[in-house]
């Protein structure tokens, strides 16, 4: 049968992202919420019941009321929102770490990932696993992030600003309890939660979080780092560990935070030398940060190829 697929929260901007994945493919039905009706508590009820997958794409509140509406023992939700990424009944959406993809497959509760959070877990989490980043590292990073990440409202905010208003990169999180500090610390090994520090720039999408390392505090130098991360994703098809020391991966010295836009795809970088590293990796917010990886999770889940609608770019 059909697998039957709705979203709530269709017209938010994860939401119309994964409108504008599915709507093509014929090997799913799209349930659609008539639009006036789309906050009509008993409406959403009897779709969400009457779906094999539902992707919820709201904020966190309104993800638990919502995944309180099912009754439906077969109904798998996609959480889009922070509120179940360590939830222990529910699974990591996050399909290339160990162990993950089989757990995808099996579970009816899955929180898709966030989009700093997943960037970062994807650096840090194979270099704890190889040992080469002892568990216990003070660690810090940053991420450079387009504003569509904030949803409609901070769209609306930057696309009506006048000109000159908003140009000037905004760091934010500064009581560094951002929200997605859990999630990172969990999903990662560590054993305490990162300092994190996000800034978001005027330009729409694509998202970059570097993580700086001391090599004389690590158990192997950038070669060692490097191989980790090429041995870890080997097969991955959305994942690319980009070469080690290759000028072509930075435009005359500078790198584009925004070169995996409009693909699932995800590029990890490691810079540096002898003495210092930086881990760097690249992907569309809105592509491998949210929608993406929502289908992504989607396909794992009803035992589709798992790139089917899906770019590599
Ligand atoms: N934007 C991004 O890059 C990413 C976002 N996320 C997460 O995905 C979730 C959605 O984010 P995003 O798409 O950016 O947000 P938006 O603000 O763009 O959209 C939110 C949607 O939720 C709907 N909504 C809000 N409250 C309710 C409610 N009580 N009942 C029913 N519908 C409601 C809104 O409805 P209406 O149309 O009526 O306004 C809107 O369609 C968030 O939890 C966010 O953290 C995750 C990764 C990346
Ligand atoms: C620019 C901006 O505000 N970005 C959002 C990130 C959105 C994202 O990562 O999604 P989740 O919140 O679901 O993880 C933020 O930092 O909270």
């Amino acid at each position: 049968m059909t697998p039957r697929i709705y979203v709530d929260g269709q017209e938010g901007t994860t939401g119309l992202g994964i409108f504008d994945y599915l709507h093509q493919r014929d090997d799913i039905e799209l349930l659609r919420i008539d639009s006036a009706r789309r906050r009509d508590v008993a409406e959403r009820a009897r779709l969400i019941n009457d779906a094999d997958v539902v992707f919820l794409c709201l904020p966190d509140d309104a993800s638990r009321e919502a995944a309180a509406l099912v009754d439906n023992p077969h109904t798998c939700l996609i959480d889009a929102s922070t509120a179940f990424r360590t939830h222990p009944d529910w699974t990591y959406g996050l399909p290339e770490l160990a162990g993950q993809r089989e757990a995808i497959r099996a579970s009816r509760r899955i929180a898709n990932v966030g989009c700093h959070a997943s960037t970062f877990i994807l650096l840090v989490r194979p270099l704890i696993d190889a040992g080469l980043l002892p568990a216990d590292y003070p660690l810090s990073a940053f991420s450079l992030t387009g504003y569509s990440g904030g949803g409609k409202k901070m769209i609306a905010e930057y696309e009506s600003a006048s000109r000159g208003e908003l140009d000037a990169p905004r760091p934010y999180g500064l009581t560094l309890a951002h929200k997605h500090l859990p999630e990172m610390q969990r999903h990662s090994g560590l054993e305490q939660e990162p300092v994190f520090n996000p800034v978001v720039g005027n330009f729409r999408k694509g998202l970059a979080v570097t993580v700086p390392l001391h090599v004389a505090h690590l158990n192997g130098d950038a070669r060692a780092l490097h191989r980790a991360l090429e041995r870890y994703y080997e097969g991955e098809p959305f994942v690319r560990v980009m070469p080690l020391e290759d000028e072509h991966n930075l435009d005359r010295g500078f790198f584009d935070v925004t070169a995996c836009n409009d693909t699932n795809r995800v590029e990890l970088f490691v810079f540096g030398g002898e003495q210092r590293v930086a881990l760097v990796a690249r992907l569309d917010n809105l592509g491998k940060g949210a929608a993406g990886s929502a289908v992504q999770n989607m396909n794992i889940h009803l035992g589709i190829d798992e790139t089917t609608g899906l770019s590599v770019g």
